[in-house]
């Protein structure tokens, strides 16, 4: 119910709004400065914050806009040159005196009504298909007192002979099931099988231990394979508990697991749902699990994860052994906004085939006249580079007779230009001199590979970053892009989800190839609800060769699973789904990803009072994650709705949960579990 409110407060509340829905003309750096200059002030202790005069009448709206976002005040003063835009920070006064008529009151705006009531609709709330399978649920009117008699840490009761006998089972079924044998082979294949070894020893030898795995190595399907093989190969027995962020990610592992070992769910793999996502729960549960751990000796803590900093969390944990394991991605690549703005207007079918590729088998050099003798003394050079590190010749070819058709020379055989080799071998100093005179970082080896792919899967992050950069910048600076980036970011808020683009850019995908199916990360169900209806409407989407899924946590587990189905032939699979398909989920028809650069964020809002659910720019980290959902079992390309300026200045990592949100909420629903835990005691007395 909204509080009823005098004139003045109305006006002042119909002036907000309008500012707040105003487009203002401002290009992406500036934009991105001020909104990082507030952020700063904001986080440090400072009460005032006032900009330089130099800032444009549209730069000073700017700032209003976004201060009224973050629930600060501010004010313009001065005259034409030296007016000038101050910020100060106000914190709202609850006047706990005058009863619940004084705390703030908020209402819905119409579209959000709409919002929720279609949500609703469509999914009633309640607690989906987990509720049932909670353990411990005690309803207190209608309800004896139920045990919580939760078994998940009891070592299975199982005698050495019945697990031999199970393993050398598995084993047969291993060597001669065909389904088995292929998964084995590719399984094999991953970057964390060659860890096997250290990573049992290290747990054998360690209470706790850190595999620091990039994304799709394989830890999250591997890590508690290797440890139930060996046990079971020693006759003993052990309960492997995983923890995943998310109901799909639980769900879709656990499924994967029991298929890599020819089983169903609820024999030896299985899970067991929770309502929430768990973030914060999972910080707090390492503090209380660091402190069990002296008192339980048998037990080991394994924590998993790509983007941890390993030194610190090692530390947290006595200095406990850190196990790096490189990832594995298919090669994907990736666009940014004014790319896509030059991809979507364009009216050829081009963009798909517009890299140079070698599917036809056609090497840079085959334009040039090259001596076969010239051929031979380049091949010779790349060659002696690339296999035994002797780095004169090559260096000497390209500095003697510098020109580009030298220094994109690509070997006969398998195509490696230098640059590639340089990549490849992390000789960054030479990179970057190519790099420097104008060498083609675009170009692709027999297998397909850039210099990027080269860099990334040899494990050389440094060399792969400059190039990372380095093909942002090049694409940023061509001019057709900019001019583009420019107009629309003239009409288009950013920070606003653009579902006209997004259907333009899918419907051209959907043109130019002729299957493959398309992810799209959107920051909550309000934005996935508009993507789905702006397809809807459009003709092109409307009929049967199109399978529109969405992904929400809200959605009944049911659902989800639907988007791990294969579609039929001639059927386009698109997935429209929060950031919960980030992270240890494995789409395997999924070539084409569309990442918004949004997402859903709950932070506490210490100026209101409140805790609020905001949209904000995902971390580096998130934006990796979210291009390489598209190259998890075959190469693919992510389209990012952001430029590469907005990409350069995205934050490394996300802020944690428990850092985000006030410490009081967290302490009142751990007494909460506690209360429960001491109803159960007394129920059992
Ligand atoms: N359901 C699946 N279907 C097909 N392939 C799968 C499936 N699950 C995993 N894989 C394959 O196994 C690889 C490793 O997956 P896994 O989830 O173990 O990696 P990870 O290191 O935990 O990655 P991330 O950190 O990105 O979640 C994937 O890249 C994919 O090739």
């Amino acid at each position: 119910m909204a509080k009823k409110g005098n004139g003045k407060q109305k006006r002042g509340q119909g002036k907000a709004q309008s500012l707040l829905r105003q487009n203002l003309k401002i290009d992406e750096p500036s934009r991105i400065q001020i909104t990082q200059a507030l952020q700063n002030f904001r986080a440090s202790n400072d009460q005032v914050y006032t900009f330089e005069a130099n800032l444009s009448k549209s730069e000073r709206a700017l700032v209003h806009q976004l201060s009224l976002k973050m629930g600060m005040k501010s004010k313009s003063s001065g005259k034409s040159k030296n007016r000038r835009v101050s910020v100060f920070k106000t914190k709202m006064k609850v006047d706990t005196d005058s009863g619940l008529d004084s705390l703030p009151h908020f209402s819905f705006s119409g579209e959000a009504q709409e919002t929720l009531g279609d949500l609703f609709t469509h999914y009633p709330p309640g607690y989906g298909d987990s509720w049932e399978q909670m353990v411990g649920y005690y309803n207190y009117r209608t309800d004896k007192p139920k045990q919580i008699r939760d078994d998940t840490f009891k070592r299975p009761s199982i005698s050495s002979a019945d697990i031999r006998k199970k393993f050398e089972a598995y084993i047969n079924k291993k060597n001669r099931d065909p389904h088995l044998m292929k998964i084995n082979t590719i399984r094999s294949k991953l970057p964390i099988a060659a860890y096997e070894d250290a990573i049992i020893s290290a747990v054998k030898s360690n209470q706790v231990v850190l595999v620091c795995g990039e994304t799709g190595c394989g830890k999250t399907t591997q890590v508690p394979q290797f440890i139930l093989d060996d046990m079971w190969g020693k006759g003993e027995a052990c309960k492997i508990v995983c923890t995943q962020p998310r109901r799909i990610s639980a769900i879709s592992v656990s499924e994967r697991i029991a298929s890599e070992r020819g089983e169903i769910i609820g024999g030896h793999i299985g899970y067991k749902d929770e309502i929430h996502e768990r973030d914060r729960y999972s910080d707090f549960m390492m503090a209380i699990i660091r402190d069990m751990l002296p008192s339980y000796p048998h037990l080991r803590l394994i924590l998993m994860s790509a983007t941890v900093d390993a030194q610190r969390f090692s530390q947290y944990f006595g200095g406990c052994p850190i196990i790096v394991v490189p990832g594995f991605t298919h090669p994907v690549r990736t666009f940014y906004l004014e790319d896509v703005l030059s991809i979507v207007k364009s009216n050829k079918d081009n963009h798909l085939g517009n890299t140079k590729s070698n599917k036809d088998n056609h090497l840079n050099n085959d334009d040039h006249e090259f001596s076969v003798e010239d051929k031979l003394c380049l091949d010779e050079a790349i060659d002696l580079a690339w296999s035994n590190d002797d780095w004169d010749p090559l260096l000497e070819l390209i500095s003697s007779k510098g020109s580009p058709e030298i220094f994109d020379y690509q070997h006969s055989l398998t195509g490696f230009t230098p640059l590639m080799v340089f990549a490849g071998k992390g000789r960054v100093g030479d990179l970057c001199m190519l790099l420097s005179i104008g060498a083609d970082c675009q170009l692709r080896a027999r297998d397909e590979r850039t210099a990027l792919d080269i860099a990334e899967q040899e494990n050389q992050l440094e060399a792969a970053e400059i190039l990372k950069n380095h093909m942002g910048n090049a694409s940023s600076n061509s001019k057709e892009g900019e001019t583009l980036l420019d107009k629309y970011l003239a009409r288009v808020n950013p920070e606003i989800v653009d579902v006209v683009l997004i259907e333009q850019l899918i419907r051209k995908i959907c043109t130019e190839s002729e299957s493959g199916g398309i992810l799209v990360f959107l920051p909550g169900w309000d934005e996935i609800n508009k993507t789905r209806d702006k397809l809807l409407q459009s003709p092109f989407f409307s009929d049967s060769k199109f399978s529109i899924i969405c992904l929400h946590s809200m959605i009944p587990s049911t659902e989800q699973k639907k988007v791990f189905l294969r579609p039929s032939p001639g059927c386009r699979k698109i997935v429209l789904s929060t950031n919960i398909a980030e992270t240890a989920v494995t789409i395997d028809d999924i070539v084409y990803v569309i990442d918004t650069g949004r997402m859903k964020e709950k932070s506490y809002d210490p100026y209101c009072n409140v805790s609020t659910l905001q949209s904000s720019w995902v971390s580096k980290a998130s934006a990796k994650q979210r291009e390489g959902r598209a190259g998890r079992c075959q190469p693919g390309i992510c389209y990012h709705l952001y430029s590469s300026v907005r990409a350069a200045s995205l934050p490394d990592f996300q802020v944690p949960e428990i850092k985000r949100m006030p410490i009081e909420e967290l302490c009142l629903q751990v007494t909460d579990i506690f209360w429960q835990l001491a109803l159960q005691y007394f129920a059992e007395q």
